[in-house]
């Protein structure tokens, strides 16, 4: 686990007239989860790609704890995000859904194994690993990928709309089960969302953006 500082951190989008993110100074302890609220438009995913590695930074800084990560590659950042839709692979089981990324960097079965099974024991998988996708409910979808980016143990969780996917019944479910399990899993954790009852319910912190920049 680490803070992340964003220090004057801008992203100013190629052929655009103005940087969609002018230059946000922000510190998130760590272990805090901080949810970046504000309308469509106004900067959330930017500044967590720019986090995650997806989104180039024009100017300013980056840092995930002391290291400084403005032009280190995605995958070497030790930041997750769980993107909006998900993204699970409708042919692998949740089991192999949430290990296939520790296949992808070597790590060996029997300690795949075992870091799944915990993984699923925090949240509430075990008896869903050998499903499909296509079986779940959107709750259980959506754990599976949280499952996914936390069984990695990243340093920094970003989660990008979490409950925009989910129906009335499920976002409620959803709503109240979150924050004890991003609390288990005790991890830096930044979430974006358009919707202030949501940011309230999940985050520590609430942090306002409007076209880019953090409201007093
Ligand atoms: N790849 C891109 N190229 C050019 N402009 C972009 C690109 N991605 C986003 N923008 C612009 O940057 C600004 C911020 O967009 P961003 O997607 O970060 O907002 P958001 O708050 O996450 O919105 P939403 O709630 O709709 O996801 C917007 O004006 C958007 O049009």
């Amino acid at each position: 686990m680490a803070s992340v500082t964003f220090d004057g951190a801008q992203r100013w989008y190629p052929g655009a007239e103005a940087p969609a993110v002018p230059g946000l100074d922000l510190l998130v302890e760590d272990g805090e989860v901080v949810a970046l609220l504000g309308p469509a438009g106004s900067g959330k995913s930017t500044v967590l790609r720019m986090l995650a590695g997806l989104e180039e930074v024009s100017r300013g800084a980056v840092l995930v704890g002391d290291r400084d990560v403005t032009t280190v590659a995605a995958r070497e950042r030790e930041v997750a995000v769980v993107f909006q839709n998900y993204a699970l692979h409708p042919h692998l089981s949740v089991a192999d859904n949430v290990g296939y990324a520790l296949e992808l960097v070597g790590v060996p079965e029997d300690e795949r194994r075992s870091r799944v099974e915990e993984a699923a024991g925090l949240l509430g998988l075990t008896d869903l690993l050998d499903r499909l996708p296509e079986a779940l409910s959107g709750g259980q979808r959506q754990r599976v990928a949280l499952g996914r980016a936390v069984v990695r143990r990243p340093q920094v969780l970003c989660l990008d709309e979490p409950l925009s996917n989910l129906d009335p019944g499920a976002r409620a479910r959803a709503l109240d089960d979150l924050p004890g399990l991003l609390a288990r899993v005790g991890v830096t954790t930044l979430v974006a969302t358009r919707d202030p009852a949501e940011a309230a319910a999940l985050a520590h912190r609430v942090v306002e953006l409007r076209d880019g920049r953090v409201q007093p």
